[in-house]
């Protein structure tokens, strides 16, 4: 683990442009859908970050040919079409949920016995629903110590198909991981949504990626999903950057009163996390949007009362935007997040408290009262978010150090590096 970083506050408002790496969720989708596809595709702008790492590492494991140039953000990948060429496998997946999540739907259409597993974290974030989803389907996966966390067993067969339900209350990373093992089923494949679906712009954008690789799914809204057998088409793909990332940039235009554009995403991106800057619009920011960037300048900061269900990736940002509102801010409807990378909700009560600030915390979300901040050392949760997001407080605020800053290469291992350029700090 790293020495604590200590953050300065600026001594001028946040100026700047800045074009985060490639989107994680992107990244992670064309890498499943490229291996199913008949092939060769080349996907560009690709992310590189642990979450990628143990994706491709695992690709690799399963068989597939990879060759990638990180430096280029680069991959070439030949598909395997729906034959998973390893009969058996070993997996590790660190703390990547979408790699597991993906992964577990991907071997359940492979003819062999994998094993996927990941770090301690890991083993308590939920998979079960998934794997009696995919199990309804007739594959056969099982969780190893019958406690619906991983390590995952997959065995064969070939995913036959048929009718199932899949729970949409605890990540919709199910059924996005079903979604795109899907067309390389041996028959077709309906999906019931059970329980109100978290995450929704997670699913339109799984869509939009089979889409591109001429994956095809009948959606009745978000309650029902019917995909055939067919084939992936090997593509060229080009990433969008991160959205998720943009979002502690725009934190920084909105914390310091400054003005910050982010290149390379505008409102149709393929990320609803985009959508973060409507938050901040309504706190008081201005908002510009031109086809290939979004700018926030600062204003006065007000507290607001908003749901951030779709965007929960986003939170954390909002949650440190909020120690500098003239009110309350509550967010709403994100339970979920307490299944992430650590308890989100619990672990920004905890370290917002550290910093002086009145949190009221309930099941789904919290209220955050400003109140002067006092300097502590941020506990990170080996949670990339803590870490990227509390860093803002700290360019406004005396005396806040981060701790293990390196948990950031979970999606973000240059994001100091970064922040640094676009705040000259
Ligand atoms: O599908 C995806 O790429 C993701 C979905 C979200 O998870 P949940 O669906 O579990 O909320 C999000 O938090 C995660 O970072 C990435
Ligand atoms: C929740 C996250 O990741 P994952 O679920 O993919 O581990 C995240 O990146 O904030």
């Amino acid at each position: 683990m790293q020495e604590p970083l200590s953050i300065r506050p600026v001594s001028k408002p946040v100026e700047g442009s800045v074009r985060p790496p490639g989107s994680k969720s992107i990244t992670n989708r064309a890498l499943v859908v490229a291996a199913l596809a008949d092939g060769r595709s080349t996907l560009t702008g690709v992310l590189d970050s642990d979450d990628t790492r143990v994706m491709i590492e695992s690709l690799r494991r399963l068989g597939l040919n990879i060759h990638q140039d990180f430096d280029a953000q680069t991959v070439v990948i030949d598909g395997c079409g729906d034959c998973i060429p390893r009969k058996e496998a070993q997996l590790f997946l660190q703390n990547s949920g979408t790699s597991i999540r993906f992964l577990t739907a991907l071997c359940a259409v492979g003819d062999g016995r994998y094993r996927l597993d990941g770090n301690e974290r890991m083993r308590e974030r939920p998979i079960g629903d998934l794997a009696r989803t995919l199990t309804a389907l007739g594959a056969e996966v099982t969780c190893e110590n019958k406690n619906d966390c991983p390590p995952v067993i997959v065995a064969g067969p070939p995913l036959p198909g048929g009718t199932a339900e899949v729970a949409g209350n605890i990540s919709s990373q199910y059924l996005s991981a079903l979604l795109m093992a899907a067309p390389a089923a041996r028959g077709v494949v309906e999906l019931d949504i059970k329980g109100e679906l978290v995450s929704k712009p997670y699913v339109d954008m799984t869509l939009r990626v089979m889409e591109s690789f001429g994956g095809g799914v009948m959606a009745d809204g978000y309650e029902k999903f019917t995909i055939a057998p067919h084939a992936y088409q090997e593509t060229n793909y080009d990433i969008e950057p991160d959205a998720s990332a943009a979002s502690y940039f725009f934190g920084a235009a909105a914390i310091t009163g400054g003005r910050v554009t982010v290149e390379g995403l505008n409102r149709d991106a393929l990320q609803g996390d985009v959508l973060f800057v409507d938050a901040l619009k309504q706190m008081g920011c201005t908002v510009e949007e031109s086809e290939s960037s979004i700018t926030v300048t600062g204003g006065s900061l007000h507290g607001i009362d908003i749901d951030m269900n779709a965007i929960s990736d986003t939170a954390q940002t909002l949650a440190a935007v909020a120690v500098f509102a003239d009110g309350p801010t509550t967010i709403r409807n994100i339970a979920h997040v307490r299944h992430k990378e650590t308890d989100r909700i619990a672990a920004v009560a905890a370290e917002l408290r550290k910093l002086g600030q009145i949190v009221e915390e309930f099941d789904d979300g919290l209220t955050i009262t400003p109140r002067p901040i006092t300097p502590a050392t941020i506990a990170t949760y080996d949670d990339h978010r803590m870490a990227m997001s509390f860093a803002l407080i700290g360019l406004k605020a005396d005396g806040v150090q981060i701790a293990d800053p390196g948990c950031t290469a979970k999606t973000y291992p240059r994001y100091w590096d970064d922040l640094k350029t676009l705040t000259g700090n």
